[in-house]
């Protein structure tokens, strides 16, 4: 089983609108509503690709119940949820049809009281003896250590489950001095963990904070890898346009996948660039259109060299 941590979950709302202008009021042509947050996200999609998947972190409230229903609609995935008493938040991403951008609202989430927080270390434990490898993703709701997720990727370690940390700001300063086995920056998250703004010369430097591989995303540029096996580039065969949230998270998905299933690293690659062009062809985060990620699999490139 792939375990995938959300300690902020959502429900993600997409509003489709014309043409997106600040001070104005806007006619929503489409709305579409999911369960959501990072790991909520790459669990759906890994649970799509065939995998068992169980998702934990917690859930609350109205919007709680609807992301948990949604979970129990979705084939091959459990959930793992911890009950908190406040609500779980809403994050909306709204896509303008004109330009074809997105624009991302991210509500702050619930306060996690002390008691809930131990709750979930419990159940965190308990799921990591069955679990071949771990996710953990997104922001940190309030009430959550801000080193919460160094104490999960020791937990981890120290149970012999390779983790993978997707998060950014201090929750992934603090995560990548835990020795995380893979990181998934973007481009900005790894310039503010480093402080250099050329990518190359970043991955290595978060290599050398603690992480054992780093996987810069360069948006629609593709990925950087840099691994104890080989350094890497993987770059999409052209632009893809659609809704890009949540392509980063499938990309997460793809990589757990390759790790499970002991994919060479530039077949892995391959697969985290085309299940994410899927995912910015599909009309909501967590999911991806299948034609497109298998057309886009034999044309992805993938250069680079084996060795330290
Ligand atoms: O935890 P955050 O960093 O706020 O990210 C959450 C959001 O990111 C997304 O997963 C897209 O990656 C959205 O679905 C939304 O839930």
């Amino acid at each position: 089983m792939i375990l995938t941590v959300t300690l902020n979950t959502a429900l993600d709302i997409t509003y489709r609108v014309r043409s997106l202008r600040p001070h104005a009021s806007h006619r929503v042509s489409e709305v579409i509503e999911r369960p959501g947050g990072k790991g909520v996200n790459v669990g759906r999609v890994l649970a799509a690709l065939g995998h068992e998947v169980t998702v934990t972190g917690f859930a609350g409230g109205g919007t709680g119940r609807a992301v948990r229903d949604g979970l129990a609609r979705a084939e091959g995935l459990t959930d793992a949820l911890v009950p908190v008493a406040g609500a779980t938040r809403r994050t909306i991403a709204v896509v303008d049809e004109h330009s074809g951008d997105t624009t991302q609202l991210n509500e702050p989430g619930p306060q996690i009281a002390p008691a809930e927080w131990a709750m979930f270390l419990d159940r965190y434990a308990e799921l990591l003896s069955g679990a071949s490898a771990v996710a953990l993703c997104g922001s940190l709701p309030p009430g959550v250590p801000v080193g919460a997720y160094a104490g999960l990727i020791r937990t981890a370690r120290s149970l012999g489950v390779p983790v993978l940390l997707d998060t950014s700001g201090e929750p992934l300063r603090r995560g990548v001095a835990a020795r995380p086995d893979i990181i998934k920056p973007n481009a900005d998250e790894l310039a503010e963990l480093t402080g250099s703004h050329d990518p190359l010369r970043a991955t290595e430097s978060a290599r050398r904070r603690g992480a054992h591989t780093v996987i810069a995303s360069l948006g629609p540029n593709g990925l950087l890898a840099s691994t104890p096996e080989g350094r890497w580039r993987a770059t999409p065969p052209g632009r893809v346009h659609g809704n890009p949230t949540g392509a980063g998270d499938s990309a997460v998905a793809a990589l757990l996948s390759g790790l499970v299933t002991r994919l060479p690293w530039p077949t892995r690659l391959a697969h985290a660039i085309a299940l994410s062009a899927a995912t910015v062809r599909a009309p909501a985060a967590g999911e991806f259109d299948r034609q497109t990620y298998e057309e886009l699999l034999g044309r992805v490139t993938v250069t680079g060299q084996a060795g330290r």
